[in-house]
C-alpha cells in the first residue's frame, strides 16, 4: 500500500475506537464525528464516558464491533499505553492501534518488551491541548492547524502508517513524521521544560500574600497557565522523558545562575552589571521570536501597527473591511479598551511585507495609526 514515492497512500477511516474519553480522546472523537467517521468510546470511568457520550463525541463501544475498527485510539495516560495497548490487540479490535501520549520513546519501549504486535502499532502525539482534563473541557477544533507528530518504528507496517495519517488529517491536523527518539528531544525543550518552569513559579506563589497576588497582570498568567495541568498525568510525562529534560533543566539552572549573578551585582551597587543583564533579555527576546504564533509561522517576519478608532458600532468592522478590500491580509488582532474613553485601539499583526500598504490604507481612510 504505497505510492510511487514510497509514500504509503491514502486510507479511509470509517469506524475508530477512542479509548478514554478525556479532554484528547473526547475531542478526538467529536472532531471525528464532524468529519463524517463513526466513533465508539470507552473509558474505565463510567461517569467520564457518559459525559462523552452526552456531548455526542460517539456511543459505548459494544463488543460485538471487535475487529471492526479501522483504528483504536489509546487516548489514555502514557504509563497505560503499552498494557492496555497489548490487551486490545489480543482481543484483536482493531486493524490499526496507536496512541496519542505526551512521550514517545518509554511506551514504545515498554510495548516491545511485553510483546505487543509492532506492526499495527505506531505512536502518534497531537501537539495540541490545554491545561484543563475530562471530556468537560473537550473541543472539536483542538487539532485543527496544529502539528500531529506519528513515530513509526521499522517494523510498522504501511496501513498502520496510513491510517494514523488519516486519523490526524481527519481531525485537522498536519501529520509530522519522526522518531520516538526525536520527538522526546524536542518536547522536553518546548514542553515539557516549560511545564516543570511554570509550575515551579507558580510554587513561589503558594505562600504570598493575597494583596501582592491580587496586583497580578496577564504576564503572570501567561507563564503560569500551563502549571494548572493534571499533576498525575504531568509527573508520567516528566518522568518518561527524564534524561532529556535534565539537559534542558541543567542549561536553564545555568542561566537562572547568571541572571541571579548580575541582580546579585546591581544589588551591591555594580551598574556595569547592568549591560549584562540586557543582554540576557535581549536573548530572550530572540528567543521568543522563535515561538510559533500561529499554525506553525514564527513571530519573526511580523509587523504590528496600532490604530486608534471610536468606540462605535461597525468601527472595527469597517477598519478590517478597509484592510480586505486592499487585499491585506491581517494575522492577528487585538482590542485595547479603556473604560470609559471613547476610543479604543487596535493592534494588527501583519507580515512585515504588507507593513507599509496597511499604512497607507489606514492613513488614506482617515484612521490615526502608531508603527
Ligand atoms: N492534556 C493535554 O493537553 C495533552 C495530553 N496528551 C496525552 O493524551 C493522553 C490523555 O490525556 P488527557 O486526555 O489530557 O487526560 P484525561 O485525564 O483528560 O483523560 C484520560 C482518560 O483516560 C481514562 N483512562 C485511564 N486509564 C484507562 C484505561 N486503562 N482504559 C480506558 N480508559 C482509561 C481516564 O479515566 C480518563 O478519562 C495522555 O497520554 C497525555 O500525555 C497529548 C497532548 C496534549
Ligand atoms: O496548553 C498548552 O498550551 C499546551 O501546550 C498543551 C499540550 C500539553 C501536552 C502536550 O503533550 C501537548 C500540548
Amino acid at each position: 500500500m504505497a505510492d510511487s514515492n514510497g509514500n504509503p497512500s491514502e486510507l479511509t477511516l470509517r469506524r475508530v475506537l477512542v479509548i478514554g474519553t478525556g479532554l484528547m480522546g473526547t475531542s478526538l472523537a467529536l472532531a471525528l464525528r464532524e468529519a463524517g467517521i463513526e466513533t465508539r468510546l470507552h473509558d474505565i470511568a463510567v461517569g467520564r464516558l457518559a459525559l462523552a457520550v452526552e456531548r455526542g463525541a460517539g456511543v459505548p463501544h459494544d463488543e460485538d464491533l471487535d475487529g471492526g475498527y479501522d483504528i483504536a485510539v489509546l487516548a489514555i495516560p502514557p504509563d497505560a499505553v503499552a498494557g492496555e495497548l497489548l490487551r486490545y490487540q489480543r482481543l484483536g479490535v482493531a486493524r490499526s492501534f496507536t496512541d496519542v501520549a505526551s512521550v514517545k520513546s518509554k511506551p514504545l519501549a515498554e510495548a516491545e518488551k511485553i510483546g505487543a504486535d509492532m506492526t499495527t502499532f505506531v505512536g502518534g502525539h497531537p501537539i495540541a491541548g490545554r491545561e484543563r482534563s475530562g471530556p468537560a473541557a473537550a473541543h472539536p477544533d483542538l487539532f485543527v492547524g496544529r502539528p500531529w507528530v506519528i513515530t513509526p518504528t521499522p517494523a510498522a507496517g504501511e496501513e498502520a502508517i496510513a491510517a494514523v495519517r488519516a486519523l490526524a488529517v481527519a481531525a485537522g491536523a498536519t501529520p509530522v513524521v519522526m522518531t520516538a527518539e526525536e520527538h522526546d528531544a524536542a518536547l522536553a525543550l518546548v514542553s515539557h521544560l516549560p511545564h516543570l518552569l511554570a509550575s515551579v513559579l507558580a510554587a513561589q506563589l503558594v505562600d504570598a500574600p493575597r494583596d501582592f497576588t491580587a496586583l497580578a497582570g496577564t504576564g503572570l498568567q501567561d507563564v503560569t497557565r500551563i502549571a494548572a495541568g493534571d499533576p498525575q498525568l504531568w509527573t508520567e510525562i516528566l518522568a518518561a522523558n527524564a534524561d532529556h529534560l535534565l539537559g534542558y533543566l541543567e542549561r536553564f539552572q545555568q542561566r537562572l545562575q547568571d541572571a541571579a549573578a548580575y541582580v546579585a551585582r546591581i544589588a551591591r551597587g555594580d551598574a556595569a552589571a547592568t549591560t549584562a543583564l540586557t543582554e540576557l533579555l535581549r536573548t530572550g527576546v530572540q528567543g521568543r521570536l522563535r515561538v510559533p504564533v500561529k499554525r506553525g509561522e514564527p513571530a519573526a517576519g511580523f509587523a504590528t501597527v496600532a490604530v486608534t478608532i471610536r468606540d462605535a458600532p461597525g468601527e472595527l468592522a469597517a477598519l478590517l473591511r478597509a484592510l480586505a478590500e486592499a487585499g491585506i491580509n491581517v494575522e492577528d488582532v487585538r482590542v485595547e479598551h479603556e473604560p470609559g474613553r471613547p476610543v479604543g485601539v487596535v493592534e494588527l499583526d501583519v507580515r512585515e511585507d504588507k507593513a507599509q500598504a496597511l499604512i497607507r490604507c489606514v492613513r488614506d481612510a482617515g484612521w490615526q495609526l502608531y508603527v
